[in-house]
């Protein structure tokens, strides 16, 4: 009876367990049975398998999209090219497939991603597939699944082979009832997107996993995210890089939220680099497992009028998304990270103004080398 020897030996193991301090007696329902997610024998549920004196091994879900592909190229710099795999559903352009490590991995096929981890001896996951706040009520039934079902497969991937596990959640991940300015780390969650339900699913289930398993769950709530090389997925905070690429290309813009919509957002490049604080942070230091992260908080008036500063011909104009309005209505205005900042030294660089001018600089510097070739 092996595999009953090992629950047994895992049971007790859990039972002793000092997590959190707490005695726990019940088995997890996920591991009994013969299921591929079957509790392998020499599993630990104790995290970080990986020596700390190594570089960690990293796979990235959903690494097209905003994030992955800057956030890559950020780990590869530092922990060598081929020790971090960039993974997704899409088929790479030239630039992504030639720079580093890629590979087709959707999060829904549980096995394929077992292998992938398997075979390449992944040591941490950075989570990144998800379908966003606008796409997301477009398509319940898929956010459901991308958000909801692969969130649990890469749980049980993460927990079974000892991986140090990075998910982001959002603003999103608030709702109407819960207090907008500021928002703190814990207050009440009440979110009406199947987007925002599904992130504080995975920040519940994180935490969960962590308490009952050991998991190295780590999670940071991103705002909305400003890039200028990478175009943003289909949420609604997508207006405030929308402006930068429309003030470029045509001197005008129309934003699809009111004037006076104020929402917390940040630079791509401090987004990054919080997400690789987080992960190297030692465990002492995180007092939660789940936290705020915030650089600036602005409305489309005062990004325009930031912009029109070097742009003074922009001609903005509103034509509201009553779907999009809802949400960003329900949505933090101000973002409360002092727990970041005290626990782990998180320190944003860019405020709205450096943030205007970096884009502005980046997306012409594009413009004049495009025209001079
Ligand atoms: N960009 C932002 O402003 C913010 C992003 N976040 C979170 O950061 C993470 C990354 O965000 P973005 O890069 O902006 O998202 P994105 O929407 O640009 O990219 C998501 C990627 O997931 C992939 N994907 C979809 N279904 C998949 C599947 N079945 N298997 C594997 N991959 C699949 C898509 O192909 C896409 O490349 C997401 O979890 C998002 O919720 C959180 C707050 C703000
Ligand atoms: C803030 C987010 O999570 C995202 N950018 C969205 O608007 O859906």
């Amino acid at each position: 009876m092996p595999v009953v020897r090992t629950l047994t030996r895992v049971a007790n193991q859990i039972t002793r367990s000092p997590v959190c301090g707490c005695q726990i007696s019940v088995m997890p329902i996920r591991c009994i049975g013969f299921s591929p997610r079957q509790v392998p024998s020499d599993a630990s549920f104790h995290s970080v398998s990986f020596s700390e004196t190594d570089h960690p091994r990293v796979l990235i879900t959903g690494g097209l999209g905003q994030l992955g592909v800057g956030l890559a190229k950020l780990l590869r710099k530092r922990y060598g090219k081929n020790n971090v795999i960039l993974s997704d559903i899409r088929k790479p352009p030239d630039s992504v497939f030639y720079s580093g490590p890629f590979i087709y991995s959707d999060i829904l096929d549980y096995k394929n991603l077992r292998e992938i981890v398997v075979n390449n001896r992944i040591t941490w996951l950075i989570h990144y597939s998800a379908l966003l706040s606008a796409v997301g009520e477009a398509n319940v039934p898929l956010a459901r699944a991308v958000n909801i079902t692969g969130l649990h497969n890469i749980l049980d991937i993460a927990a079974e082979h000892g991986l140090r596990l990075f998910v982001p959640s959002t603003i999103g991940a608030f709702g109407p009832t819960s207090p907008r300015n500021p928002t703190p780390d814990l207050c009440v969650q009440r979110p009406r997107t199947i987007y925002g339900v599904s992130k504080v699913h995975a920040e519940l289930m994180g935490e969960y996993y962590h308490y009952r398993y050991g998991l190295d769950f780590r999670c940071l709530r991103y705002p909305g995210i400003i890039s200028a090389d990478s175009q943003p997925g289909g949420g609604t905070t997508d207006y405030a890089v929308q402006i930068f690429h429309d003030a470029i290309k045509t001197g005008r813009f129309t934003c699809n939220l009111k004037p006076d919509t104020r929402l917390p957002m940040m630079y791509i490049d401090d987004c990054l680099k919080a997400t690789l604080e987080v992960m190297e942070a030692p465990a002492s230091s995180l007092t939660m497992r789940t936290y705020n992260i915030n650089a600036m908080s602005f409305t489309p008036e005062e990004l325009a009028e930031e912009v029109q500063k070097h742009m003074p011909e922009l001609e903005v104009n509103y034509d509201v998304d009553a779907v999009r309005q809802a949400i960003a209505d329900s949505w933090p205005m101000n973002f409360d990270d002092s727990n970041a900042r005290k626990d782990w030294g998180w320190k944003h660089d860019f405020d709205m103004a450096e943030l205007v001018t970096t884009m502005l600089n980046y997306l012409n510097s594009g413009r004049l080398a495009f025209q001079a070739n």
